[in-house]
């Protein structure tokens, strides 16, 4: 089979709905069971598919009162006691079928939300404990998806319509029973004559609904076909005008700066153009299914008529029967075109399942990665001297080399400089050393659990305090004893005052409050407040002064040395003091080979 036909075929198959049951199926089955976790929801599903069976039948006691208050009503001299009998039970009937149906929606609307909440726990669980927010970006070929959407609004979504789904199929196949069961007991069997010869067909209005749905059914299938690549296209787009809103808030500074407003207003008008182009084509779609689907509507009582047409004429059908023909002709028909009569519904639907299970392809990827190379770079506790890195090789996503065979030793409680060219790979090493390469081998030894790394660039968490982005990411209460120590440390660093005061304001501290050089300040202060045994620093001074009045940066190195005086600190900097902060220089040269120097 060609590629071409092998796609065609996945397509028409991934839109079948034994396929798509197949794969909610898979999805949804770890929520089910019968252990405490999953019970709550087993019996809301157990309840939805009683109440379906419980509306089968409050279904045949709604229309056999119906038609009896019928036949009551076309009896000469029907008495008022009579007629207000009749009439109570039909109203004990709907009123039955009416709150059967409430409990049922009640039910899934219940597990909807239950679904939703417990799905998204573990997404974003997945998707934070495993690191799958920094991970996601090194996989080779990434489509870096951006989870805002599908953890905010898809997942509430996905489960609200399918509970609802689950429930509007379970009283559609209860109709049908009832209305395949109604349709054969007024089947009265139709006698044709041709020539000579007469027929008998037995059941034939069962037949002819069931011939009439299926062609239905497969019209409006193929109408349908591409209502869900267009939609999951539609989603796309929404989530890179998402991406590239985020992009512009953060980057807000530097657009002006560079008078990039025109740039960035034709970069996302492009993407809403293009969301718009396939806005129309869905919209087209749907008006097309729409045209369909109420021309079925209006045809199902004309059908059910012609289809009656020859037992009227031979007067072997009561008028009730009459009246009850087109409503269960329409409950056959209704399951056989579920499908296409819930056709955004269900697209919508698989839209959302396959955006969550590319999600979760990616961070299984990304968990892989991690196993596999936890083999290949391997850590251990080492001696009290030094941290010795031997054989250390760190490549690219696409696996390019970086770095080969880097071996060092980094002596203990002194400070040492790591030095190279831009893009030799310096921050590489950082990473390997945190663990968060996932294409390092070798081994690292002498590391203990308490490191602090500082970033090339300041971390601020958002909507918190001066004081929470210092003690990050501890989320315990700040004792008066350590508030007093920043701020202390904020004045010998120079903070002014009107800072320091607002130390535990809320505020947008990654935004403008604070300069780059008070933003590196600040990571220097949280490093002195965690008391690490290794410090590692990216860049750390880069925006701070040290010229000969000011030096901002002379007076943070001969902080780190008092307040950290037996930690060891391995910093790059590409533009290094002379003060003798550092006691040690590795030279890491182009070729990629180290040289250390004393
Ligand atoms: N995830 C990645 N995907 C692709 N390339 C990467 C990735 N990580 C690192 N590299 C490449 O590895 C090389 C080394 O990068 P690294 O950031 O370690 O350099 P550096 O020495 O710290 O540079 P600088 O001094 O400019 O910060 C660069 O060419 C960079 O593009």
């Amino acid at each position: 089979m060609s590629s071409e036909e092998s796609k065609i075929k996945k397509k028409i198959e991934s839109l079948t709905l034994l396929s798509l049951a197949k794969r909610f199926y898979r999805f949804y089955r770890p929520y089910f069971g019968l252990d405490a976790k999953n019970l709550k929801r087993t019996m809301l599903a157990g309840g939805i598919i009683l109440g379906n069976t419980l509306l089968a039948f409050a279904l045949v006691f709604v229309n056999t009162s119906m038609a009896s208050l019928m036949g009551l009503l076309l009896v000469p001299g029907v008495t008022y006691t009579a007629f207000f009998y009749a009439a109570a039970q039909c109203m004990a009937a709907i009123v039955g079928y009416g709150a059967i149906t409430g409990v049922d929606a009640w039910m899934a609307s219940l597990l909807g939300s239950s679904l939703a909440h417990s799905i998204n726990k573990k997404l974003e669980n997945r998707w934070m404990k495993s690191k799958g927010y920094y991970g996601a970006t090194l996989l080779p070929k990434s489509s870096a998806q951006n989870p805002s959407q599908l953890i905010s609004h898809d997942n509430y979504e996905l489960n609200a319509t399918v509970t609802e789904l689950f429930d509007n199929f379970l009283t559609t196949v209860s109709n049908f029973a009832v209305g395949i069961v109604g349709l054969y007991m007024l089947s009265v069997p139709l006698e044709l004559s041709l020539f000579s010869l007469s027929f008998v067909l037995p059941g034939y209005l069962v037949i002819s609904t069931v011939i009439y749905a299926v062609i239905y059914n497969s019209i409006t299938n193929k109408m349908g076909d591409s209502l869900e690549d267009l939609q999951s296209k539609q989603r796309k787009m929404e989530g890179k005008i998402q991406t590239k809103i985020n992009h512009i808030k953060t980057h807000a500074e530097a657009i002006a700066f560079k008078k990039g407003t025109d740039y960035e207003h034709k970069s996302l008008l492009d993407s809403i153009k293009q969301s718009r182009a396939v806005q129309v084509s869905v919209s087209k779609i749907r008006s097309l299914l729409t045209f369909a689907t109420n021309l079925h509507a209006e045809f199902t009582s004309f059908f059910a008529i012609l289809l009656c047409a020859p037992n009227i004429i031979a007067q072997k059908l009561s008028f009730a029967s009459i009246l009850e023909i087109p409503y269960h002709f329409q409950n056959v028909v209704n399951f056989f075109t579920w499908k296409s009569d819930n056709f955004d519904k269900v697209t919508d639907c698989a839209v959302s399942l396959k955006r969550i299970e590319d999600f979760n392809a990616t961070l299984t990827k990304w968990e892989k990665l991690q196993e596999d190379n936890r083999a290949h770079l391997q850590f251990s506790k080492g001696n009290n001297k030094a941290i010795e890195i031997k054989n250390l090789t760190l490549k690219k996503p696409d696996g390019t080399l970086i770095l080969q065979k880097f071996t060092q030793s980094i002596p203990k409680g002194k400070v040492t400089l790591l030095q190279a060219a831009s893009g030799v790979g310096k921050t590489s090493i950082l990473r390997a050393v945190a663990g968060l390469s996932p294409y390092a081998s070798g081994k690292i030894s002498g590391l203990s659990d308490n490191m602090h790394f500082i970033p090339s660039h300041p971390y601020f968490p958002v909507q918190r305090s001066l004081l929470d982005a210092i003690l990050y990411p501890s989320q315990k209460k700040a004792t008066a004893q350590e508030i007093r120590k920043i701020k202390g440390l904020m004045r010998e660093l120079s903070f002014n005052e009107s800072i320091i005061n607002d130390l535990e304001v809320v505020k947008d501290w990654f935004g403008p409050h604070l300069s780059d050089g008070e933003k590196q300040r600040i990571e220097i202060i949280s490093a002195i407040m965690k008391k690490p045994d290794t410090l590692f620093m990216d860049e750390a001074t880069s925006r701070v002064d040290h010229d000969a009045k000011t030096d901002n940066k002379g007076k943070i190195e001969r902080l780190l040395k008092k307040h950290l005086p037996d930690t060891t600190i391995v910093y790059t900097d590409h533009n290094p003091s002379e003060s003798g902060f550092c006691d040690n220089r590795i030279y890491l040269s182009n070729s990629r080979k180290a040289m250390a120097k004393r």
